[in-house]
């Protein structure tokens, strides 16, 4: 048996005290500790399904290092749940994060040799698969969490790490999730081996007395509560026979609802540490939102969780605040996996955008849609963590029962050329090949879908056309293109522009056009940065203004110096481009953006 949670670890010194570990010791997973352990030992595949909250992220990585079941490689779908899981796990652990536990998102990395349990995204995975293959996947243990959110990056992971799995007996997989349709992964798993299945193991809340209590309320519920009709608003969204031909738009009455909402709350609890969490689907919504809680700014500390903000001011909505109510406008980066501690209220627009890729035109668009029940219930999981729980979902209970129970996989409804490419790029020839390993995913795409997505690699010249029985090669602009940390528009662009000698606008552009929300816009309160900037860059040129948003925003800090590096190393005369191309560029972007 290794070390107990509560003994300080090999780590060297604690940043912070550790969290009590009666926090812990009540959560419903702790009853189920040998059994896990057990169970994981005997099977390669194990699916652990257990409510949200109840200990699976933050204990079954301790469980299994405590085996000597080592090292572990934990991913989450989102960065921002990445760095807050990583977090309290080390902070339980007594441990300094980057020693014992580590973590890897985008550019950021804080593991070192000895570290025992690292966190990761499914994105960073696939990026190391490219360039180490399967060998990536050297670790004892592999936890994928929630697996019921299926990214194409997840799905995509998962299909690897059978791969592997049907070549390597050591590894053991764990799959948790709270919503995970059980009997599609016992399927996916089946030709495992002789014999072998996919041991299922549910987390009942048997220890009622452990789990806060919830409460659900609808829009009818809200509307009362506020001494309004919910009428208009549920003709509005909610009528008509299939929520999917119900708009999805959340006009201005919705963000008044919401903001009586917040104010009854507000005078009706009494404990100003309880926070608020609201989950709107776009930028522009909680923009909105916070325009206009703006005006209550002596009430009411607002703080934006969105996909486009820095991860450390994202973690600053983490902090129990004494002086002011927190409120907390999110997308759904905050759906899945994080406690924010003293969250006792949510309020649920349950809309989502979703990314689509529109064939007719040739790129990716958006659409807003109802939320599925799945993340619906993953948003009600935010709270009754640490306190009891109230959520509010603002649509009618008959129009919530009729919502998907599950969203539709991301790999069934974008384009796959980034992906396909970077497949094509892979060494190892388990996965280099996309037409293969497509077919092998839990839903595997229309071959056709993938034909498509090779045949336009093969026009742009990112691939060579393959003789009869071989497989696509990419070109030395296929591979420099997938070596890009931007989106596959974005590499194109910079690309283009450096054919014509104008790299550093092509950089300028592409990481402008990832940048989302565009950084010079409208940030939220400083506006009077927009202003600036604009007349420093008229005036100035290229010499940033180091108080300035957009070169505060961690998109231009850390993307640009990486992408100057590759592309220098790769193709040194490809910067042409004088200090005159340079100013024009910024001036025809901020054109652009005016
Ligand atoms: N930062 C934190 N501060 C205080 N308590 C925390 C913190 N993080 C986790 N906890 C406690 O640990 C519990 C378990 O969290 P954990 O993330 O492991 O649950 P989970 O089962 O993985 O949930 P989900 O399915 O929502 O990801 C929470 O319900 C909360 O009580």
């Amino acid at each position: 048996m290794g070390e107990s949670p509560s003994s300080p670890t090999s780590c060297s010194s604690s940043r912070s005290a550790p969290f009590p570990q009666s926090n812990f010791a009540s959560l419903p997973v702790m009853a189920l500790k040998d059994k896990i352990v057990e169970k994981i030992l005997e099977n390669r595949v194990t699916l652990i399904v257990g409510e949200t909250g109840c200990g699976k992220s933050s204990q079954v990585p301790q469980f299994l290092l405590e085996e000597n079941i080592k090292p572990i490689l934990c991913t989450q779908p989102r960065r921002f749940a990445v760095v807050a899981v990583a977090k309290m796990v080390a902070k339980a652990r007594n441990c300094e994060l980057g020693a014992q536990v580590g973590y890897h998102i985008g550019h950021s990395k804080l593991i070192s040799a000895s570290s025992e349990i690292v966190f990761k995204t499914a994105g960073v995975l696939l990026d190391e698969m490219r360039d180490k293959g399967l060998n990536a996947l050297n670790y004892k243990a592999i936890i994928l969490d929630e697996v019921h959110e299926r990214s194409v990056e997840s799905d995509l992971v998962l299909v690897c790490v059978k791969q592997f799995l049907l070549k390597n007996n050591d590894l053991r997989l764990v799959l948790m999730s709270a919503t995970a349709d059980i009997a599609r992964y016992r399927d996916y798993f089946k030709d495992l081996g002789r014999g072998e299945r996919v041991e299922v193991l549910a987390i009942a809340n048997t220890n009622q007395q452990a789990l806060f209590q919830r409460r659900v309320s609808y829009l009818e519920q809200v509307t009362e509560l506020l001494g309004t009709s919910s009428d208009l608003l549920a003709q509005t969204y909610c009528s008509g026979p299939n929520p999917s031909m119900a708009a999805a738009d959340i006009k201005p009455e919705v963000h008044r609802l919401i903001f009586d909402l917040i104010l009854h709350i507000h005078e009706n609890e009494p404990d100003i540490e309880k926070g608020i969490l609201v989950f709107l689907p776009t930028y522009h919504d909680l923009e909105q939102q916070w325009h206009r809680l703006n005006p209550l700014s002596s009430s009411f500390k607002v703080h934006i969780l969105h996909g486009s903000i820095d991860t450390q001011q994202a973690l600053l909505a983490m902090k129990i605040l004494k002086s002011h109510r927190k409120v907390i406008l999110a997308t759904n980066i905050a759906e899945s996996s994080v406690t924010i501690p003293k969250v006792a209220y949510v309020i649920d627009s349950c809309r989502s955008l979703q990314v689509f890729w529109d064939a007719t035109r040739k790129k990716d668009s958006t659409e807003l849609v109802w939320v599925s029940k799945s993340q619906a219930n993953q948003r009600k999981g935010r709270t009754g963590r640490t306190c009891d729980g109230q959520i509010y979902r603002l649509v009618t209970k008959s129009f919530f029962n009729k919502l998907e129970d599950h969203e539709r996989p991301a790999i069934l409804r974008l384009s796959l050329r980034q992906q396909v490419l970077l497949m094509c790029c892979a060494e190892s020839r388990a996965i280099n090949d996309p037409k293969v390993l497509l077919q092998k995913a839990l839903d595997p795409p229309d071959p056709e879908f993938i034909e498509d997505a090779l045949n336009l690699l093969v026009c742009m010249k990112a691939l060579d056309r393959p003789s009869p029985r071989g497989r696509y090669e990419p070109t030395f602009y296929g591979r420099l293109l997938a070596s890009f940390p931007l989106s596959f528009d974005a590499s194109v662009l910079v690309l283009k522009f450096a054919d014509f000698g104008l790299l550093q606008q092509g950089i300028l552009l592409g990481i402008l056009m990832d940048a989302q929300p565009q950084p010079i816009l409208r940030p939220f309160g400083e506006e009077h940065l927009v202003l600036s900037y604009k007349l420093h860059v008229l005036a100035c040129g290229n010499n940033s203004p180091s108080d300035n948003f957009f070169y505060q925003s961690s998109v231009y800090r850390v993307r640009l110096p990486i992408l100057w590096w590759r592309l220098r190393l790769y193709c040194p005369n490809w910067s042409k481009g004088d200090d005159t191309n340079w100013k024009l560029g910024c001036i025809s972007v901020l054109a652009t953006y005016f």
